[in-house]
């Protein structure tokens, strides 16, 4: 388990076009190394402002779009296309701006698929589409992610696990159906820890005063039952990037400012 690194930008906007920044950088490192890579994306405003800087960058495309595989942590269990689905988001952002491969692309399933609006029988489906991504050197039955990005919410929240709920204990399940989840909509489809902590890389991305507490305590030793942000890490490394807002209550021994 990684030892969390804290990187703090000025403002939010610095936040999102230097996450996207390291993402090239992280991502065309994969690629060169080991030929393909994989990204598991985040819903929310910074995940979502982060793909947008990535568009826009020149450098983007130093990435292979044919050779990356693009993944989801969470998903609003909306039809196909509504404007609410992380989807729907990521690829006005990003995804449709760009030649990423469109079976390489693993939406999670809508509530007007195939499995209707069964969000469990919708998790199994993208459980199994992870495990048959999967390798015999991957870490259980989800590929070993190089990137997986989250947003976290006040409560500290990440993903669709909310503080107390159910799916904080799911310990065999990679992905899980969440219903009654405080931040709407309410019925989601949800990685869990065991597919979270898979990943080589674990980047939250914060911003705002709002989080400052969740994430004060998420790296102060706070339990993933009360902030489930505390119970994500990277098997290489784990990355808090932060704007000064999200930062403001960590102990000035935590914070490294990415600039002055
Ligand atoms: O589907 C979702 O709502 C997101 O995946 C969620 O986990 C989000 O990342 C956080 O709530 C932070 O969102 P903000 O960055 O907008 O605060």
């Amino acid at each position: 388990m990684s030892t969390p690194e804290v990187i703090v930008h000025p403002t939010a906007e610095l936040l999102a076009q230097a996450a996207a920044a390291r993402l090239v950088t992280r991502l065309v490192d994969v690629q060169a190394a080991r030929g393909s890579a994989s990204v598991v994306l985040t819903g929310g405003g910074v995940g979502t402002a982060t793909l947008a800087a990535l568009a826009a960058l020149p450098a983007r495309d130093a990435i292979d779009w044919a050779r990356l595989s693009v993944w989801w942590g969470d998903e609003r269990f909306l039809p196909s296309g509504h404007p609410d689905r992380n989807e729907t988001g990521a690829r006005a952002a990003l995804l449709d701006q760009v030649p990423v491969s469109a079976t390489s692309v693993h939406a999670m399933p809508p509530s007007d698929g195939v499995d209707g609006d069964q969000p469990e029988v919708a998790a199994e489906r993208y459980a199994a589409e992870l495990a048959a991504a999967s390798r015999s050197e991957d870490h259980g039955p989800v590929p070993t992610f190089d990137v997986l990005m989250l947003g976290v919410g006040p409560d500290g929240h990440i993903a669709s696990l909310f503080p107390e709920q159910p799916a904080l204990y799911e310990e065999e399940r990679s992905v899980v159906a969440v219903r009654g989840a405080p931040k709407p909509p309410p019925t989601r489809i949800s990685l869990t820890f065991a597919a979270i902590n898979a990943a080589r890389e674990v980047w939250f991305l914060a911003g705002g005063a709002e989080k400052a507490s969740a994430v004060r305590m998420a790296l102060s030793g706070a339990g993933p039952t009360q902030i489930p942000a505390a119970g994500a890490h990277g098997r290489q490394r784990t990355l808090w990037l932060l704007d000064r807002a999200a930062a403001k209550e960590l102990p000035p021994g935590l914070q490294r400012i990415a600039s002055p």
